[in-house]
């Protein structure tokens, strides 16, 4: 019997596809097999099929897995499909002609794809230096970072809400374990800081090149530049901090923003008593002065940290100002144009969201 073959679906530069073709690599030497490599860019019908599942690995017509090859269940297919094939050559033995083997079904035999023989196997091309991530459609892209559009990278890809979020939920937590001098994470380490799952995460980063090497992790460096890279924010980004108050003070004086590029340029308040004294490393500054401070501070962020009664009054200076992000601490419900994005921040949401879970 002519060794029969794996099929893996994959496609250049994905890097769990590099590892699937390693991992099968090291099975051969418990079993023997070939392997065939199948572009599922060049066949439309393929990449619908299983972009979102790859590398797929199958033998003889049947899926075994995805994502990553499963090695027990790649080699019980392998053993099953033998002894199948030893059953149907014993049951043919009377006939005159020793039988012709049957070898492993290619899968879609009638497919015009064309298809890579890889007869020792190598890892694909990998073009590891362009992020990959397939471009989401339009309704539910984020925007770039007005002001500092002239940073952005032009090769990086609109990204899809959900992902540009769940990238800075992996960016938050990989910039605080280099701050406590980790050099690697694990994408479970990384799923278990931030509720989301190791596939999810595996996916969302196969398209940035081969950062994770199994067994070690990715590299925490890396990743946290490619990942800024990716959401721009590898760019000074200016901030106005409205209200010197006790959270004022705590974020002038902390690196909350400044760990991610975020530069608080200014913080304004309307208290006589403050105005002009020390905050940070600033002086506190008249909130009448905030059109100037975003025109000349290059201002892309507006933080609200006054009493909630302010906030709306400081909204809308804000706006007027040509400030089109707001992030607002005070809970107020701000009313904005649309073209202004609000993030409000209320430590009781997770609370909250934590609480239904334990709850019910
Ligand atoms: N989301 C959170 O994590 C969180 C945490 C703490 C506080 N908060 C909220 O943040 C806000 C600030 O809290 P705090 O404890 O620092 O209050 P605070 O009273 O200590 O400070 C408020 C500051 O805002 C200034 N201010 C008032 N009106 C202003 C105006 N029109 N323009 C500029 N400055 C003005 C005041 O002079 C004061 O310095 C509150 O709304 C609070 O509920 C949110």
């Amino acid at each position: 019997m002519s060794a029969p073959e794996v099929v893996v679906f994959l496609r250049p530069g994905c890097h769990l596809c590099h590892d699937a073709l390693e991992d099968l690599e090291a099975l051969r030497e418990q079993e023997p097999f070939t392997v065939r490599s199948v572009d599922i860019e060049r066949d439309d019908r393929l990449h619908a099929r299983y972009l979102e599942r790859i590398p797929v690995i199958a033998l003889a017509g049947e899926e075994l897995c995805d994502f990553a090859v499963d090695g027990e269940r790649v080699l019980q297919a392998l053993r099953d499909l033998r002894e199948r094939v030893g059953a149907g050559a014993a049951r043919r033995r009377p006939t005159v002609a020793p039988p012709r083997e049957r070898t492993a079904e290619p899968l879609l035999r009638a497919s015009p794809v064309p298809v890579e023989r890889v007869s020792r196997i190598a890892a694909p091309p990998m073009p590891t230096a362009e992020p990959t991530l397939a471009p989401t459609p339009a309704p539910a892209t984020v925007g770039s970072v007005p002001g500092a559009a002239g940073n952005a990278d032009p090769a990086a890809p609109r990204l899809g809400a959900g992902q540009a979020e769940r990238l800075s939920r992996y960016l938050q937590v990989l910039t605080q374990a280099r701050k406590m001098g980790r050099a690697t994470m694990s994408s479970q380490e990384l799923s278990a800081h931030t509720h989301v799952n190791s596939t999810q995460i595996r996916r969302d980063l196969s398209g940035f090149g081969r950062f994770g090497k199994r067994g070690v992790g990715y590299d925490v460096e890396e990743l946290v530049a490619r990942i800024r890279g990716i959401l721009h924010t590898n760019q000074r980004v200016g901030i106005v901090l409205l209200g010197a108050g006790h959270l004022g003070r705590a974020i002038a004086g902390s690196d909350v923003f400044a760990d991610h590029g975020f530069e608080v340029v200014a913080v304004l308040d309307n208290d006589p008593a403050k105005i002009g004294t020390p905050i940070g490393e600033l002086e506190i500054g008249d909130v009448r002065h905030l059109a100037e401070v975003v025109r000349e501070g290059e201002v892309v962020v507006g933080v609200i940290a006054s009493p909630a009664k302010a906030a709306q009054g400081l909204a809308d200076e804000l706006v007027e100002a040509g400030v089109q992000i707001i992030f607002n601490y005070s809970g107020a419900l701000l009313r904005t144009p649309p073209n202004v994005a609000v993030h409000t921040s209320s430590p009781a949401v997770d609370l909250l969201h934590a609480l239904y879970y334990y709850l019910s």
